[in-house]
């Protein structure tokens, strides 16, 4: 049957308008206007449909693949017309903020035109946690001007990664040949990403698969604002500068590129502040892992540590509570040791082997061994270029193989405070930002006296001290005794928080002079080794305006928190023993 002919016929059948109920006879007008239309038989629709289904199989395949040739041939040309002329970057897309529910997806041609954040969309305090931003929407192609060249960019889903956390990819593609317009916006986003990155140190932890997570964009702390004892922070930062700048030294040497450094003792005395604040300082990310963490095991611990980026800090934080529930080897000496075993050679090339085989096969906690973590640590996957710090409360539970040089190189102490870092904290905690502008101002501040000890202090402030009652760092809320005096909350209310019982104050404008000496007569308050940084800040925290009453109660404040330790002590003592309590305290 020709084509044509059955064309013809539809359209007729078409023109003539025919309804539905019409269908069943041919329109009068279909063979008029098709003479040939009787002759051809389909005097019914459905033999006329049933002529168009015949023909339709073969024509459509043909026509059809016919259109898909070309397609595919037009496209081809494209392409290859287009690797000529555009240039065609592809990045992997790792971008952490698309988990949280700060993301937002948009389609919108308009996208980056002026900012990629959503301005008037921050909490109303200007919290920054609660700023969103816009990214490009999946599998969508923008475009845009670059350095007056035809550019666009494209963001898909991969199917490499997990299947919680799918690779994505973003697809750059600049309509030049010039791949110095490629190179100078790639240098221009690193330049616009470290100047936006430039107060701020990243930081990752190690999430249940083994990949990191980028959980946090924290504000870099100043190095001066951790107080240690004279020395202490300024070994250890310099000791790393120099690590990060002897990448030949290292090389020349054979020696694996990696320093360790184990910070331990007592609690809240600044370890992780001092671990912060040289990231900072160095320009470092950091990278935690908790080897308590559930779901790791020796494989994707490894897989973390080779996933490390080339300069990076690794911060184990109480690395001492892996040991605490798994085993515990009875080695002192790690090389003694390692030569009792002929172990010596294996581990100077980096490798845990030979040492204590059976145990150090044990899980430490869930699946990580031992000898899965000094193998991560300095096994061949582990990156070079890295610093590592580990954290501990407990010195005595690491095993000897971890505290080896190699791999943990240097290990600090963390002492409770001294008078002098007690100072230095009073000191820091009342003076204003801008202290260069300081101006004696006793009136303005009331005070009108000194002590006998040469401190200055304030009559109404000493005499007319507010009844108030803090909460303290850890544990009971005490009253001081001056306040408890007076206290004007009602029994039973404990815990109050004093710098917002006046929550109208400001801190008052102190010179130098007087901070150091209001300084002086706390820290000769605090007795040395008694309470850590962290403690003597929860109690200043109490007295935030309020520096005279701060020096004013101290000595209640120290009396009862050292009654307290005393109490613990022995209550500890007894659990230990099993002895009564009020024996172990006589
Ligand atoms: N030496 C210090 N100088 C300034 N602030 C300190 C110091 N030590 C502790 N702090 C303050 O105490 C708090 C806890 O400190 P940090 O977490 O650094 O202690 P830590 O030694 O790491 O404690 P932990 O062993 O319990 O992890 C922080 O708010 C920190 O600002």
């Amino acid at each position: 049957m020709d084509p044509a002919q059955i064309l013809q016929t539809v359209l007729s059948v078409i023109q003539s308008g025919i309804g539905a109920e019409d269908l069943a006879s041919p329109p009068p007008q279909a063979a008029a206007t098709a003479p040939h239309a009787s002759a051809l038989g389909p005097s019914s629709l459905p033999q006329l449909l049933s002529a168009l289904l015949s023909m339709h199989a073969t024509q459509f395949v043909l026509i059809g693949a016919f259109i898909e040739a070309l397609r595919r041939l037009f496209s081809m040309l494209w392409e290859s017309a287009g690797d000529d002329f555009w240039l065609t970057a592809t990045f992997d897309w790792d971008d952490d903020t698309s988990d949280t529910a700060r993301s937002i997806e948009v389609s919108s041609y308009c996208y980056g035109l002026k900012t990629s954040t959503i301005e008037g969309l921050e909490d109303d305090d200007g919290w920054e946690d609660g700023r969103m931003s816009f990214i490009p929407s999946l599998s969508k192609t923008y475009s845009l001007w670059y350095r007056g060249r035809y550019m666009t960019f494209r963001r898909e889903k991969t199917d490499r990664g997990s299947y919680y956390r799918p690779t994505q990819v973003l697809e750059l593609r600049i309509f030049s040949r010039d791949p110095r317009l490629l190179r100078d916006l790639l240098l221009e986003a690193r330049q616009a990403y470290q100047k936006a990155s430039q107060h701020v140190i990243n930081v990752y932890v190690a999430d249940g698969s083994d990949r990191w997570k980028h959980v946090a964009k924290q504000e870099k702390r100043p190095v001066s604002s951790v107080i240690l004892d004279p020395g202490v922070l300024e070994l250890v930062l310099h000791d790393a500068r120099d690590f990060l700048q002897s990448k030949k030294w290292y090389a020349d040497r054979g020696i694996p590129f990696r320093r360790g450094y184990l910070l331990y003792g007592a609690p809240g005395a600044g370890k992780t502040s001092m671990i912060h604040s040289i990231a900072g300082e160095l320009g470092l990310n950091i990278y935690i892992l908790s080897l308590t963490m559930m779901a790791l095991d020796d494989n994707s611990l490894k897989s973390l540590i080779a996933h490390l980026p080339q300069s990076c800090i690794l911060l184990i934080e109480d690395i001492d509570a892996a040991f605490h529930r798994g085993v515990k080897r009875d080695i002192q000496d790690p090389e003694k040791e390692a030569k009792r075993t002929g172990a010596l050679g294996a581990a100077a090339a980096g490798g845990p082997a030979g040492e204590d085989g059976e145990k150090m096969q044990q899980p430490l906690y869930n699946g990580v061994t031992l000898s899965g973590v000094l193998n991560a640590l300095d096994g061949i996957a582990a990156q070079e270029g890295r610093i590592l710090f580990a954290t501990t409360n407990d010195y005595s539970a690491l095993d000897p193989a971890l505290l080896r040089p190699g791999r943990l190189d240097l290990h600090v102490e963390f002492q409770l405070a001294s008078q002098y870092q007690a100072r230095e904290l009073f000191k820091r905690f009342y003076t204003s930002e801008d202290d260069e502008d300081l101006v004696h101002s006793s009136e303005a501040a009331g005070v009108d006296e000194k002590d006998d000890s040469g401190c200055v202090a304030s009559s109404s402030d000493l005499d007319d001290r507010p009844s108030v009652a803090f909460m303290p760092p850890n544990g009971e809320p005490t009253l001081s005794a001056s306040s408890r005096a007076r206290s004007p909350f009602p029994d039973g209310v404990q815990s109050v928080y004093v710098g917002m019982e006046r929550g109208t104050g400001s801190l008052p404008k102190l010179s130098k002079e007087e901070i150091a000496a209001l300084a002086d007569r706390f820290a000769s308050l605090i007795p040395p080794r008694a309470f850590s940084m962290a403690t003597l800040q929860g109690y200043l925290m109490a007295y935030k305006i309020r520096p005279w009453d701060a020096i004013g109660d101290a000595p209640g404040w120290v009396a009862s928190r050292l009654q307290e330790k005393v109490l613990e002590q022995s209550e500890k003592a007894h659990a230990r023993t099993g002895t009564p309590e009020n024996d172990v305290a006589a």
